[in-house]
This record gives structure tokens, C-alpha cells and sequence, in this order.
């Protein structure tokens, strides 16, 4: 069973089409990336998921489910976009709280509390807490009840690099365990090893769908080669005639920098090495930043469609 699946929702807010021909499904034990610029629709999808909205048109289910019923929600935990706390409350009595408001046993609550590193703060009001500390509270709160289906709005927003280096590894860990996790954000450095799959949206669209060698495949961006060998003109001329090149440079004696299509990155690999003389040899392919921006700066398929249409 899926944790969810939209298939064609379109989504406005008042007369404005905020969502548009989305679908979109989740695996158990994956972490979905779910990207894009503000505005782009992220939280309107995490609304729907969540029952707080209905979709206009199309389906959605939710852990076998309807979304917003009862029986569906007790297995989603949700961390939104801005977590808000009493201030005067400590962490140990807000995650209590969370636990009676979910019905759920209070006797997890250490163990959450030393999960996100609060265990020496658990006691302190959450006024004193820093904003990365009220965002891993956010994040207790999210696991209480162990949930099949977690949706994390922009989790690292106030977190510093290793606090959000440790929220990753805490998230890997849950989705070994079978938790299908949603992590939206419009911060894409670091993320890229601990997602499973990437779904890139841009206004109200999804541009792209898939694991990072799928985007890949998809985008058929360019992959650079970067050696550094005493002989480049030979290197070069060993290239030339077998496989086309989209781009040289030599950016000093011993350097030389070759971009291929990225079907031909091996048969170029493998001439190079035949060629000798390479002291050493990089392989640069597209980051998930190099793919969201592609992505987003395509036209999307119905926008071309508009174009021909008014052409
Ligand atoms: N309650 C609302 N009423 C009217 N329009 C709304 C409402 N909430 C969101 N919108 C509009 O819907 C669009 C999508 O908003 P949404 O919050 O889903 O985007 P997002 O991708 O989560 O953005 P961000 O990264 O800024 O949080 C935006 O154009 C936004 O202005």
C-alpha cells in the first residue's frame, strides 16, 4: 500500500490554480524530496495529503485511505513550516501535551527527546530554547506515535550544518524502518544523499519525478571530465573523431577539462584512459541543484503546449 497517491489533482485558491495536473505517489521506507521555489505549491500539496484540503479535481489516497480521516491522520506526523510552541511550557510538558492531544502513550517522550538531542534541555520552557532546538522539539512532536507517513515542511530552517547532517541520519533511520517521509524544502545543498526520489515543482506543476539517475537520464545534461595529465593534445586528439565533445578547456599545462553527453560519459572515459598518460580523472555530473534549475527553467509541457496552441 501506497503512503499516497495523487493522480491528476488540480488545486485553486479561490479563482487562482495553484496546483495543476499534479500526480504524485509515495513508497513506504522512501524519502521523497519534494522541491520548488516559493509559491510553487509545496505546502498546498502537504495540505491536500493532509486532509486540510480537498483536491478540485482528480484522486487522492492517503495510507489506503481518505485523506482528514481519523483512522488515515493518527499515522501521520507533520512538522510544519513555522513551529510554534508555548514559550512558557517546557519541551518534556509540550511533547506531553502533543501525546494526550494525539492519544497517544506519553511513555515515548524521553526516547523522542533523546532522539533529536533535547534529553539535557527537556526540562527548560521552550522560551529559552535557540530556533534550531524548537525545531527539533517540532520534530519530536511529528514522531510521536510513530507514524507510517512523516511530512516534514522545510525541516532544516534554523538548523546548523551538523544539526542538520543529524536530522538526515534520523530520517534515513526511520525510513529503514518503513516510514515514508516527505521532505519539503527550497534548500537543496546537502540534501542530495539522503533523498530517494526527487519531485521538482514549479508553479503549481511537477516538472520532474524520479531518483537522481532518472533526473539524470531525463535532463541528458552535459557531464564534465576533468584530467590532469602531462599530454592534453594527445588526450584530445584520442577524443576527436570517436566522440563528440561538447566543450574543451585547458585551463593550465597539465589540465584539461573535456564535457561529453552524458551517454557518451563511459566511451569517453574508457578512450581517454586507452589514450595514457592520465595522472588523474573527476567526473562531474549534474548535482541536484544543477538538476532543479534545468527543470525549473524548462517550459513545462502544458506551457509549451499553450504556445504552439497560440502560435
Ligand atoms: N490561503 C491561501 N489563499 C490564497 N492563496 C494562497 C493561500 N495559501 C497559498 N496561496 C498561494 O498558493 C500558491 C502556492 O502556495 P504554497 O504555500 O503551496 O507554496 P510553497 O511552495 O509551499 O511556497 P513556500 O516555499 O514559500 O512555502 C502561492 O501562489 C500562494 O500565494
Amino acid at each position: 500500500m501506497s503512503c499516497f497517491e495523487l493522480t491528476q489533482v488540480h488545486y485553486r485558491y479561490d479563482r487562482q490554480p495553484v496546483l495543476r495536473d499534479l500526480s504524485l505517489a509515495l513508497a513506504p521506507g522512501q524519502i521523497l524530496g519534494l522541491f520548488g521555489h516559493n509559491g510553487a505549491g509545496k505546502t498546498t500539496t502537504i495540505k491536500l495529503i493532509l486532509g486540510l484540503l480537498t483536491p478540485d479535481q482528480g484522486r487522492l489516497s492517503v495510507l489506503g485511505g481518505e485523506a482528514g480521516d481519523a483512522a488515515v491522520a493518527r499515522h501521520i506526523g507533520y512538522l510544519p513550516e513555522n513551529v510554534m510552541f508555548y514559550p512558557q511550557l517546557s519541551g518534556r510538558e509540550i511533547l506531553r501535551y502533543f501525546a494526550r492531544l494525539k492519544r497517544v502513550s506519553e511513555t515515548q517522550v524521553p526516547e523522542l527527546l533523546a532522539q533529536v538531542g533535547l534529553t539535557d534541555a527537556a526540562d527548560r520552557r521552550v522560551r529559552t530554547y535557540s530556533k534550531g532546538m524548537r525545531q527539533r522539539l517540532g520534530l519530536a512532536q511529528a514522531l510521536l506515535g510513530s507514524p507510517r507517513l512523516l511530512m516534514l515542511d522545510e525541516p532544516t530552517v534554523g538548523l546548523d550544518p551538523v544539526a542538520t547532517a543529524e536530522l538526515y541520519r534520523l530520517l534515513q533511520r526511520l525510513r529503514d524502518n518503513g516510514t515514508g517521509i516527505v521532505l519539503c524544502s527550497h534548500v537543496l545543498p546537502g540534501v542530495e544523499p539522503y533523498i530517494d526520489q526527487a519531485a521538482i515543482l514549479s508553479a503549481g506543476q511537477l516538472q520532474a519525478c524520479g531518483d537522481l539517475a532518472q533526473l539524470r537520464h531525463q535532463a541528458d545534461m552535459p557531464v564534465r571530465l576533468s584530467l590532469r595529465s602531462g599530454r592534453g593534445d594527445g588526450l584530445l586528439s584520442a577524443l576527436n573523431g570517436h566522440i563528440p565533445t561538447l566543450s574543451t578547456l585547458q585551463p593550465g599545462p597539465d589540465t584539461l577539462v573535456v564535457e561529453v553527453r552524458a551517454g557518451d560519459k563511459m566511451a569517453a572515459i574508457e578512450a581517454l584512459l586507452g589514450a595514457g598518460g592520465v595522472d588523474d580523472l573527476q567526473v562531474h555530473q549534474p548535482t541536484l541543484e544543477d538538476l532543479y534549475c534545468h527543470f525549473i527553467q524548462a517550459p513545462s509541457s502544458a506551457d509549451a503546449a499553450d504556445h504552439r496552441g497560440g502560435a
